[in-house]
């Protein structure tokens, strides 16, 4: 693989923001600026504690541990959402699905699936962290829409939104393989929020097409939007190129959590004028990803989205 670049992306601490004060309005402001920019930046948030982040992955080796045929279990009718194995085109890869995992009932339906009598610490942990990280979720989308005076929209997304919080492993490559560990895409869900465990190997491109290392500060989260965003924004917002890179000679895990909409997505009328022509077409979130899912030829890249719905 190409080198990356260390690099140090925008850093928000995104603590003890209180709407409706000025401090909020300016740090809404600098979200905005920030994903316009990059379409990605580091949040510190120390409710993410060192104990949760090291309990949550304990629990993901666990996890991936379980035979195979126990986590194929873990089907979905929703592309991505169930378990995907490493396969020829990705070997050094897999990745389960733990879809509404912001609802206890489901994560401890998903511990059930996977273990014979549940997996009660399994459950309680990944539902906090899907707690913890879902707010954060929920706060950058707030403050995007707020500072493009779009805030009334917030409510009905809150009501139509649906989160998949996607775990995954990376083994490292034998001296024959590749370490290129997941190809160069764009997300196609609104925004996506990760974490990984001590191994990195997440790289972003930047605008003048340079691959940049993300390198994790404590209590951090790396938030990037996806594709769904970059429509509802008219093009302001752009889903960074990413791609996951293996250097060193350890298992990594990461984990991201996906944020969609149940329904049509499009572009608000604020964010329409002379100057600014609808550059999509409303679209159906899941319909997308289904045709996605299937690697239609036209689909495949990070074009899909402009093939799909572009005007
Ligand atoms: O594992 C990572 O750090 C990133 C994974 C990723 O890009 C994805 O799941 O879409
Ligand atoms: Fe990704």
């Amino acid at each position: 693989m190409g080198s990356s670049t260390q690099s140090k992306f925008p850093v928000i601490n995104i603590e003890n923001l209180k709407p409706g004060t000025e401090s909020w309005t300016l740090a809404c402001q600098k979200v905005r600026d920030t994903l316009e920019e990059y379409g990605c930046f580091m949040a510190v948030c120390e409710g993410f504690s060192q104990d949760l982040k090291k309990e949550v992955y304990a629990n993901l080796e666990t996890l991936f541990d379980l035979p195979q045929e126990t986590k194929m279990k873990n089907t979905s009718a929703k592309p991505f959402h169930g378990y995907m194995t490493a396969c020829h085109t990705r070997p050094l890869y897999e990745s389960m699905g733990i879809d509404h995992a912001t609802s206890l009932d489901d994560v401890e339906c998903f511990a059930n699936l996977m273990w014979p009598s549940g997996n009660e610490t399994f459950s309680k942990t990944m539902h906090s962290y899907a707690n913890l990280v879902s707010k954060l979720e929920s706060l950058m989308r707030k403050m995007v829409f707020e500072s493009y005076g779009a805030g009334k929209y917030h409510e009905s997304f809150e009501e139509s939104k649906s989160y998949l919080l996607k775990t995954n492993k990376y083994r490292p490559p034998e001296s024959s393989e590749t370490n290129l560990a997941a190809k160069m895409h764009t997300d196609k869900n609104f925004i996506s929020v990760l974490s990984q465990s001590e191994m990195n190997g997440l790289e972003v491109q930047s605008k003048d097409g340079e691959w940049m290392a993300v390198e994790y500060p404590p209590s951090s989260f790396f938030v990037m939007t996806g594709d769904a965003f970059m429509v509802w924004s008219n093009g302001r917002i752009k889903a960074p190129l990413h791609r996951v890179v293996m250097n060193g000679h350890e298992d990594k895990y990461s984990i991201a959590l996906y944020s969609f909409k149940k329904g049509v997505i499009e572009i608000p009328e604020e964010l329409v004028d002379e100057e600014h022509p609808p550059r999509f077409k409303p679209f159906d979130h899941f319909k997308f990803l289904d045709l996605y899912a299937k690697s239609d030829p036209r689909y495949l890249d990070e074009r899909a989205i402009k093939v799909y719905c572009g005007n």
